[in-house]
């Protein structure tokens, strides 16, 4: 958990198959140098990065408009579920270091799995301007980078890429918040299956405190453990310009802080996604720079002691 001084794994997925344009594959490296490693640790965990995976494509499935580079999506996906599993079965807390958000397919799949093996429900919390809901079928784009949260649900569609009896996610487990850009197909299967969905409009009428309150009873009266995924377009292009599908309207930077501050108070966050973040797009490593800034916030840093604080 991200409260007491926790073990952490740095997990880096160079990995941009997913995504319509090139870039991802170089979020580790800009992630490493805004000092994510040595932030977490000076917050007192202790950090192990484990480097780069070696991504290999799978070469029983072939790429189709559908599906763009689907075999590489799937060789990352087998490696990164086992990647994932493994951290969390030792006791550590994996931290995935991205990679377009297709990679969620791996890490969340692998915390499925370690979320079964110690018989607790998972439940995700998905920050981003899309719902990543699409499904081969559905895409209008065949990026897969917008088809995760279908992937990890078990929606129909798929080719099997994990074995038939894989650990799944429950749609009403995954809320999302910070939504403002879905597709037509994709808003159905959202109602169809019940996937818990925050827009921004929720968070302008209701204020991010209440929505991520009730995210959290929810963990909690179920004794869940939760997977986080922060897509950087979550965040208003203004606060972090450096991914490739800004949306306007997005989370500002307090809502942000917030989010994370309370996550760490909750105790119940077991691992994190970071991904999206596309270096080439950025503005001198600011995005870089707010993503770890805002995993600082997650891992307990915060403005003052509670005890220094007025009642
Ligand atoms: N992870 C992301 N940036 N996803 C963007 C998805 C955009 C669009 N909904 C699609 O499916 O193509
Ligand atoms: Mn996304
Ligand atoms: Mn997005």
């Amino acid at each position: 958990m991200t409260q007491s001084p926790a073990s952490i794994t740095l997990i880096g997925v160079p990995f941009e198959g997913g995504a319509g344009r090139g870039g991802c594959a170089m979020g580790p490296a800009a992630l490493r140098l805004s000092g994510i490693a040595e932030t977490l640790a000076d917050l007192g965990h202790t950090v192990v990065d484990q480097g780069d995976l070696v991504l290999d494509a799978a070469s029983e499935f072939e790429s189709t408009a559908a599906a763009k580079e689907l075999p590489r999506v799937a060789g990352m996906t087998r490696v990164l579920s086992e990647a994932t599993y493994a951290a969390a079965a030792k006791g550590t807390l994996p931290v995935m270091l991205g990679g377009d958000h297709s990679l969620s397919m791996g890490s969340v799949s692998g915390m499925a799995r370690y979320a079964a093996s110690v018989k607790r429900p998972l439940f995700v919390l998905w920050l981003d301007a899309h719902a990543d809901f699409n499904t081969p079928t559905s895409s209008p784009s065949g990026n897969m980078h917008g088809m995760p949260v279908a992937f990890f649900c078990g929606l129909d569609g798929f080719p099997q890429i994990l074995p038939a009896e894989r650990d799944l996610v429950m749609p009403k487990n995954v809320f999302q918040i910070g939504i403002r850009s879905v597709d037509t197909n994709e808003r159905d299967l959202i109602g169809k299956h019940g996937v818990q969905v925050f827009d921004m409009r929720a968070i302008d009428e209701n204020g991010i405190a209440a929505i991520v309150r009730q995210v959290l009873r929810a963990v909690v009266e179920s004794d869940g453990l939760l997977h986080v995924s922060l897509d950087v377009d979550f965040l208003d292009p203004e606060v972090a310009p450096g991914v490739g599908t800004t949306v306007p309207g997005g989370a500002t930077f307090r809502e942000a802080h917030l989010i994370m501050e309370m996550l760490h108070d909750s105790g119940v966050v077991a691992s994190l996604d970071i991904v999206e973040l596309n270096p080439f797009l950025d503005d001198r490593g600011k995005s870089a720079r707010v993503m770890t800034e805002l995993t600082a916030s997650l891992f307990g840093r915060r403005i003052l002691d509670r005890q220094t604080q007025p009642a």
